[in-house]
């Protein structure tokens, strides 16, 4: 097992500790998530009693092969978000959608009493937050016109997989290019506000803490 792949299942470890008998909980997108849902998966088989609602076909998937009940729409606050991130800055903002779900990574996050971030320490990025591709969610009508404006916002966009990437909403994925971002509030709204963006892999003052995994332990880091 790789070193990140040590880290990321030691943070899903301890983001497991964390969920109590009777919870809602939302489930995230990727790697680091897939070693939480099998984690938790252990959990439910000796007897923990949990409903889930998840952020990807994926994850569902995987969540319901271990057993885990899997909700397609609560009206209801979840109690915790846990899922992970493809880059972390100074003051827990993050970039999302490496794997291209973060429309519904952001619906399930807006709708948590907490959000728990679960990482490697290599995506504890600081300065250098913004040196992963921002992934944004697109309209497949008119996306070529739709980034380039993104792109006079000072980036440079490629639709992924020359657009044959489609998301679970049959969308397509925009990684955009802006190198360091050091106000991602502002650029989120920018890009937002942009017609046939969907969504942005930015999530601003989003996250309650992070579980950083390391060699042997993990660290938490308190927001609110
Ligand atoms: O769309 C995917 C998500 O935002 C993931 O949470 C993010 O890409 C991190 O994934 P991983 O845990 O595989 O690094």
């Amino acid at each position: 097992m790789q070193n990140t792949d040590k880290e990321k299942k030691i943070a899903a470890k301890e983001a497991v500790q964390l969920i109590k008998d009777g919870m809602i909980i939302g489930i995230g997108t990727g790697s680091t998530v897939n070693y939480f849902i099998e984690e938790l998966g252990k959990k439910v088989a000796s007897g923990l009693k949990v409903k889930g609602v998840s952020s990807s076909t994926k994850s569902s998937d995987l969540a319901r092969s271990y057993g885990i009940e899997i909700m397609d729409d609560f009206e209801g606050t979840m109690d915790i978000d846990v899922d992970g991130a493809d880059q972390v800055d100074g003051n827990g903002n993050l970039i999302k959608g490496g794997g291209g779900a973060l429309l519904r990574e952001k619906i399930v996050a807006f709708n948590s009493r907490r959000v728990c971030i679960i990482v490697d320490r290599e995506k504890m990025a600081g300065d250098r937050f913004g040196s992963f591709p921002l992934p944004v969610e697109v309209t497949p009508y008119f996306a070529s016109g739709t980034i380039k404006h993104i792109e006079k916002l000072g980036s440079h966009c490629k639709l992924r997989q020359n657009g044959n990437f489609v998301t679970d909403n049959g969308n397509l994925i925009a990684d955009c290019e802006f190198g360091k971002i050091s106000d991602p509030c502002i650029l989120e709204k920018k890009i937002k506000s942009i017609p046939g963006v969907v969504e942005v892999g930015l999530f601003v003052n989003m996250t309650s803490e992070i579980i950083v995994g390391s060699e042997n332990s993990a660290k938490f880091i308190k927001l609110k």
